[in-house]
C-alpha cells in the first residue's frame, strides 16, 4: 500500500490550469518539501489532495483509500492557514472539539499542547494570539489524532527562530516515528535542515528532487595570497572563483587533501577554510529562472 498516490490529477480556475495531470506516488515515510513561487498552486494542491475541494480529474488515495473516504480523515491532518481558528474560543476548545471528533480522551489536550509548547496559553482566547502562538495551536491541532500523513501548509510563517527550531525538531520526530509530512513552504534554508526530498511544482506539473543528487559542495578558503593560490590552482585544473575574502573552490576529481596540499607547498598561509554545501536554494533558482 502506498502511502500516498496521486494519478493524472487535475484542476483549473476557469480557465487557468494550476494542475496538470500531476502523477506520484509516495511509498517510504518522511518529510517531503513542496515548493513553488506565490500562486503556483501549493494550495490548490493540498486542498485538492485532501478533498477540500474537487479535482477536475483524476485519483488521490492516502493511505490506501479514496480521499473521498471518510476513513481517511481519521488518519490524516492538514494544517492550513490560521482563518480557520476562531478568535472567541481558546486553544483549549479547538483541541478540545477535536478530540470529540476523533472520539478521544480530552486527556489528549494537554498532552498534544505539551508537546508544541502552548501549556500557558492553552485557556487563553484565540483573539489574543501572536501569529507564531496560532501556528503551535494549529500543529498541535494538526497532532491531536496521531495521524499517519499531514499536510501542512506554510507551519513555518511568522515564527520567531525559538518557536521555528521547536517546530523543526517535532517534525523530525514525527517523521522518525514512521509520519510522512507533506510540508508546503517558502522557506528554503529550513526546508533543507529538514529533508533532502523536494516536490517542485511549476507549470501545473511536479518536478520531484532528491537533493542528495543536486547539492554542490564548495569550500571557502582565506588565504595570505589568495591570487597567487588563483593562479596555481587554475594551472592545477582547480575550478576556482574569487571571493570578497578569499576563493571558492568547487572539486570535481581532487580530494581536500589534494587542494590543501598545492596551496601549502607554494608556501601560501591558509587562515580559513569553511565547508559550503548550496542546496534548493541554487536549484530554485535555476528552476523558476529566478
Ligand atoms: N478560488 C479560486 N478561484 C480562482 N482562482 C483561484 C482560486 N484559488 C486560487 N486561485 C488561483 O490559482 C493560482 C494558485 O493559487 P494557490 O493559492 O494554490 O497558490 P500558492 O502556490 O499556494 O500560492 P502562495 O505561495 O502565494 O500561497 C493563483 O493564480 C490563484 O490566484
Amino acid at each position: 500500500m502506498s502511502i500516498l498516490s496521486i494519478s493524472n490529477l487535475s484542476k483549473s480556475y476557469k480557465k487557468q490550469k494550476v494542475l496538470n495531470r500531476i502523477s506520484l506516488t509516495i511509498d517510504t515515510p518522511g518529510i517531503w518539501a513542496l515548493v513553488g513561487p506565490n500562486g503556483v498552486g501549493k494550495t490548490t494542491f493540498l486542498n485538492v489532495l485532501t478533498n477540500l475541494i474537487p479535482a477536475d480529474s483524476g485519483d488521490v488515495e492516502l493511505l490506501g483509500n479514496s480521499n473521498k473516504s471518510f476513513q481517511v480523515f481519521k488518519e490524516i491532518a492538514y494544517l492550513q492557514d490560521n482563518t480557520i481558528l476562531f478568535d472567541y474560543l481558546t486553544g483549549y476548545d479547538h483541541l478540545k472539539y477535536l478530540c470529540d471528533i476523533h472520539k478521544l480522551s480530552k486527556k489528549r489536550v494537554p498532552e498534544v499542547a505539551g508537546y508544541v509548547g502552548m501549556e500557558n496559553y492553552l485557556k487563553k482566547t484565540v483573539g489574543s494570539y501572536s501569529l507564531g502562538m496560532k501556528q503551535h495551536l494549529l500543529l498541535a491541532m494538526a497532532m491531536v489524532n496521531k495521524p499517519k500523513l499531514i499536510f501542512l501548509d506554510e507551519p513555518l510563517n511568522g515564527l520567531d527562530p525559538t518557536s521555528a527550531i521547536l517546530i523543526r525538531k517535532i517534525l523530525l520526530e514525527l517523521a522518525e516515528q514512521g509520519t510522512t509530512i507533506i510540508l508546503s513552504s517558502h522557506n528554503l534554508a529550513e526546508i533543507d535542515r529538514v529533508t533532502k526530498r523536494i516536490l517542485f511544482l511549476k507549470n501545473g506539473k511536479l518536478i520531484e528532487v532528491d537533493m542528495n543528487d543536486h547539492e554542490l559542495v564548495n569550500y571557502h578558503l582565506v588565504l595570505s595570497e589568495p591570487s597567487k593560490a588563483i593562479t596555481i590552482l587554475n594551472e592545477k585544473g582547480f575550478q576556482v572563483e574569487e571571493l570578497d575574502n578569499g576563493i571558492k573552490v568547487r572539486l570535481q576529481n581532487q580530494s581536500l587533501n589534494n587542494l590543501i596540499d598545492s596551496i601549502k607547498e607554494h608556501a601560501i598561509e591558509i587562515v580559513d577554510i569553511q565547508k559550503v554545501i548550496s542546496g534548493s536554494e541554487k536549484l530554485y533558482e535555476s528552476l523558476y529562472e529566478v
